[in-house]
């Protein structure tokens, strides 16, 4: 069946950031907020009901990608939690984690490493060029998983893409850094609520 296209996000959109809740901490390195965080929930309820009507009945393992798609997996499960009591149809569902690091400051490093041990559906918070992802399907199918679907928060358009598309996409954004909603930058901005854009001289206060 078709699935309408991700939400497109445009390179102007955006909110003007005094309109929103920003921690006092981060309100001057806020340039503007990107997604909201309501915007942000009520997409990952449609995913979870896209996602429970494509599955089927065998028990799932549902990989968390780690740091940053902490939070878009835990929303994204409390969805599909409501719909498998609600619903006629029900799957059973463990959790795994792994921890995926290749980012330093806002440029993707040469190395990607994989922390700790995996045990299929993959929760993530961003698809950027795509490597993370290559690198974890690789891996993945050490374990020989019946299937494996992948959900990302945001995909981005961009020119460094290795092409990889994930299985379901929340919103396609443009090629800016964005943070909030567990996403960083140098382990900042985990605990903004928002998916934010920062301005230029935040990312020097915050350099490493
Ligand atoms: O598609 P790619 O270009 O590979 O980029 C996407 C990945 O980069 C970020 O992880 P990061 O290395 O910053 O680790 P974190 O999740 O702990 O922040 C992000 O959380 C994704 O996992
Ligand atoms: O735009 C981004 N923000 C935070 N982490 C990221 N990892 C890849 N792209 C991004």
């Amino acid at each position: 069946s078709l699935r309408p296209s991700p939400c497109f996000i445009h390179e102007e959109s955006g909110y003007n950031k005094n309109l929103f809740c920003i921690p006092k901490h981060y309100e001057e390195d806020v340039e503007r907020v990107f997604i909201p965080h309501g915007l942000i929930l009520d997409r990952t309820e449609r995913l979870a009901r896209d996602i429970m009507h494509d599955m089927g009945s065998h028990h799932v393992v549902a990989l968390c990608v780690l740091k940053g798609g902490y939070k878009f997996f835990a929303d994204l499960l409390d969805h599909i939690k409501v719909l498998n009591q609600n619903g006629d149809k029900s799957v059973p569902i463990t959790v795994d984690f792994v921890r995926i690091k290749s980012y330093c400051r806002d440029s993707p490093t040469k190395k990607i490493s994989i922390i700790g041990e995996l045990s299929t559906l993959n929760g993530k918070d961003i698809i950027e060029t795509g490597r993370t992802m290559k690198a974890l399907l690789a891996k993945l199918r050490d374990y020989k998983p019946k299937t494996v679907k992948v959900v990302s928060l945001l995909v981005k358009r961009t020119h460094q893409s290795s092409g990889y598309r994930p299985d379901y996409v929340g919103f396609e954004i443009p090629d800016k850094f964005v943070v909030g909603y567990a996403l960083d930058y140098n382990e900042y901005f985990r605990d903004l609520n928002h998916i934010c854009i920062l301005k230029e001289k935040a990312k020097e206060k915050y350099k490493i």
